[in-house]
């Protein structure tokens, strides 16, 4: 695609603000277009797409662009390299001497650095379960791919099979997921906010490893169930159908804002059964209230992130050694509150959308360690008793390369009876 001085000098502002990683790098991009109002659809695809490959593929433009890095280059070379542009397309752009730097990256072949081979920071791969090379480089590679769009059928209101029709007649191209018996996955990237089945809750959008954590917690007619960290609701409103809108679904968090986003969600969903509870903290009286009294809780807990890489490239520049040192305190006290909201018997998911052991097995096992009175129920047989062909072993772990969903963990604990 042929890129106008202009374009080029507006991409230029926007990865100069996203590379300072002060903002997540989507909010940095909604500012600027809010502010540029006048930019075509064509100027805003061409800025979003580059600017989002240029963070997915930061550690190798650094490496081709160095030692002179600046989001001039950082931005050709994502045009070249990444985009596929050639240098006849660039002539309005490029300088004395770029052509000749240009043309040698393009087909530049890689050093043996991991983090240029994976696309990872030296840190995020430190902290990494895979340790061999080929997996770090897999897994990283997977990563930068971009995401499908995945719904889920409210079970409430429609079957899958009816779903997929129904969207097909419209002419959206769509297949069932291959795990969740609840998903679909689209072909491409249609607008959905005014179809006939998204007004009416019969749809959400959720990928497909989100839907079963919410799977996995297996809530059931007439339980009381607790989504401790609710947010917007994704798990919650799977939860409340799962119940079939009856026994009592809290939907717990901190996050005022969050909660307000579940509002219209569960309105179009027709769930009569949630309590959506803002909280101060996990300590919070109105959580102290139903000690020992829920059949199972889920504690979606807050993380770094990291296997949402193909949707939140930034992340991995946002996040750093200490921020998750920080997130392992708030991981490890709230799944300790929520816990003690479990019954005899009962159960609770502890989830991540993390890739590192530490926000992950780390946590469940010190929790384990500290409270014999819970013991590890498998996943695997969990999923497969609701004829999930998946099987990951005692934990949940998915993983982009491999299951085509963001990067999940989640482990299944049981309070003995
Ligand atoms: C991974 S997000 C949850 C996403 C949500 N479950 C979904 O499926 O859309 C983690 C949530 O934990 C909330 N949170 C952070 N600290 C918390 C705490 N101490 N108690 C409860 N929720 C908390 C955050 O506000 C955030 O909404």
């Amino acid at each position: 695609m042929k890129v106008s001085a202009k374009q080029f000098e507006q991409l230029d502002k926007v990865l100069h603000a996203m590379l300072r990683f002060d903002r997540p790098a989507d909010v940095v991009l909604s500012a600027f277009f809010r502010e540029n109002n006048k930019l075509g659809a064509s100027d805003r695809h061409l800025i979003a797409e580059t600017a989002f490959a240029c963070l997915r593929h930061l550690e190798l433009l650094r490496h081709l662009c160095a030692p002179r890095i600046n989001t001039r280059r950082l931005a050709l070379a994502t045009l070249v390299r990444i985009g596929g542009s050639n240098l006849r397309e660039l002539e309005s752009v490029t300088k004395e001497g770029e052509s000749e730097w240009l043309a040698s990256i393009k087909g530049a072949e890689l050093p043996a650095d991991l983090a240029v081979r994976s696309g990872l920071p030296g840190w995020v791969i430190g902290m990494l379960a895979e340790q061999d090379e080929g997996e770090v480089v897999a897994l990283g590679k997977g990563l930068t791919t971009a995401a499908p769009l995945d719904l889920r059928v409210n079970s409430l209101k429609m079957r899958r099979d009816e779903a997929v029709v129904y969207l097909r007649d419209s002419g959206i191209e769509c297949e069932p997921t291959p795990y969740s018996p609840l998903g679909i996955r689209l072909k491409g990237k249609p607008a959905l906010s005014k179809h006939p089945l998204f007004v009416q809750g019969a749809i959400e959008v959720q990928d497909e490893g989100s839907q079963l954590l919410g799977l996995l917690t297996g809530a059931r007619r007439g339980e009381m169930v607790v989504d401790f960290c609710a947010g917007a609701g994704g798990k919650t409103l799977l939860l409340g159908a799962q119940m079939a809108s009856t026994g009592r679904l809290y939907a717990f968090d901190v996050s005022e804002k969050r909660l307000a986003n579940l509002k219209p969600r569960l309105a179009r969903s027709g769930l009569s059964n949630v309590h959506s509870t803002l909280i101060a903290h996990e300590n919070d009286t109105k959580v102290k209230r139903l000690a020992g009294k829920a059949d199972r809780v889920l504690v979606d807990a807050p993380c770094s992130g990291l296997g949402t890489l193909r949707r939140n490239p930034d992340l991995k520049y946002r996040q750093s050694p200490e921020s998750v040192a920080e997130l392992n305190v708030k991981q490890a006290a709230i799944l300790a509150s929520a816990a003690r909201l479990v019954r005899a018997g009962g159960r609770l998911v502890y989830a991540t959308c993390s890739l590192l052991p530490a926000e992950n097995q780390n946590i469940v096992e010190a929790f384990l360690a500290a409270n014999p009175d819970f013991s590890l129920l498998p996943a695997n047989t969990l999923l497969a008793e609701q004829k999930i062909d998946l099987d990951t072993g005692d934990y949940l772990s998915l993983r982009p390369h491999l299951h085509n969903s963001d990067g999940f963990f989640a482990a299944v604990l049981q309070r003995k009876a």
